[in-house]
């Protein structure tokens, strides 16, 4: 919804929700589509630098999935997912260091420092930040199956602890740290995190204000194949429901756990919000009505109607 015509009203509706977020924590999860096109990419930036603008302490995770199956697939690499999770093999893991902590991470960080935002790079290697130890074998239930299936991962990380210090001490100076899906091992071992999880464990350990993820639909959707099947508000035990129900399949498999973990965690609310749509993430963040999937531990509570404003 965008915000009222008349500049002042929508001046002061966004001011409540400026001075509501200044000085708190944003985690902010890019992959799809919005990573890949030069002028989504673009768009995602320029959003995100009036948030840090505002002093709202931004962190960036991204994906890269779908650059990381392309670059498999131009080197005869076979691309296996399941339950919206990689099967990554050695060569899949290379090749995921070249595209995670290389092209798509480069790309960002440089439109980023072109909206004026001072970025910095890291990988979850960095100082500590994300811990994994190598998933072992286990019992999943594939997309359209009913019957789990024991699947053995590779070289996935699951993330055992996140130190977020180095976060910490970014944020206090003024930086907006970008962080690539790729975690470490006590070993040394590198490992292949999915960018949800490793954004709902960061957003836990800030203790952020919320979570957003940024796709290629507009929010959480009934039907994945009608765009105006838009859910505005879910609790979780709604989206427990829409689980059952198998709304949620693909990609949005993981979201969804990241989601819950993130709630769970003290995370106030996760939001799941147009990449495509112009301007999305800041409808989301400065009006009342938003503009995507706000998702909340129990019953939505009213947004915080500014005051002298009409809802
Ligand atoms: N109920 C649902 N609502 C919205 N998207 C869904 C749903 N179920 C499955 N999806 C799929 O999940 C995808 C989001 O995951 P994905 O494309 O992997 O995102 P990303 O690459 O940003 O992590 C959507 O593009 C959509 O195809
Ligand atoms: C283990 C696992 O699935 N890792 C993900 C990491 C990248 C990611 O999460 O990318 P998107 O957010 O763009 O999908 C992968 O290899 O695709």
């Amino acid at each position: 919804m965008p915000l009222s015509p008349n500049p002042y009203a929508a001046l002061k509706e966004a001011s409540q929700y400026v001075r509501l977020f200044r000085g708190k924590t944003f985690v902010v999860k890019v992959g799809g589509e919005v990573l890949a096109e030069p002028k989504l990419r673009k768009a995602l930036c320029e959003q995100l630098a009036l948030l840090w603008s505002f002093s709202i302490r931004v962190v960036v995770v991204h994906g890269g999935g779908a650059e990381l199956d392309a670059v498999c697939e131009a080197m005869h690499i076979p691309v296996q997912k399941v339950a919206g999770r990689r099967v990554t093999s050695p060569e899949v893991l290379d090749a995921a260091k070249m595209v995670f902590a290389g092209q798509v991470h480069m790309d960002l960080l440089a439109e980023l420092q072109a909206a004026g935002v001072p970025a910095v790079g890291l990988t979850g290697l960095d100082a500590g930040l994300v811990k994994a130890t190598r998933r072992p074998p286990v019992s999943v239930v594939p997309d359209g199956a009913t019957e789990p299936q024991l699947v053995d991962y590779g070289l996935v990380g699951d993330i055992e602890a996140v130190d977020p210090g180095v976060l910490s001490h970014l944020l206090e100076g003024g930086f907006l740290p970008v962080v690539a899906p790729l975690s470490g091992g006590e070993d040394g071992a590198i490992y292949n995190t999915n960018a949800d999880t490793i954004a709902a464990s960061l957003a836990v350990a800030l203790k952020a204000e919320k979570l957003f993820f940024l796709l290629s639909v507009p929010g959480l959707l009934k039907d994945v194949s009608r765009p105006s099947s838009l859910i505005p508000h879910a609790t979780l035990a709604e989206l427990a429901g829409y689980e059952a129900k198998g709304v949620v399949s693909g990609g949005m498999r993981p979201k969804a756990t990241a989601v819950k973990a993130a709630l769970a965690g003290g995370v106030p609310s996760a939001h799941l919000v147009s990449g495509v749509a112009p301007d999305a993430l800041l409808a989301e963040v400065f009006t009342n009505e938003g503009s995507g999937t706000m998702l909340v531990p129990g019953l939505p509570e009213a947004a915080p109607a500014p005051a002298g404003v009409q809802p």
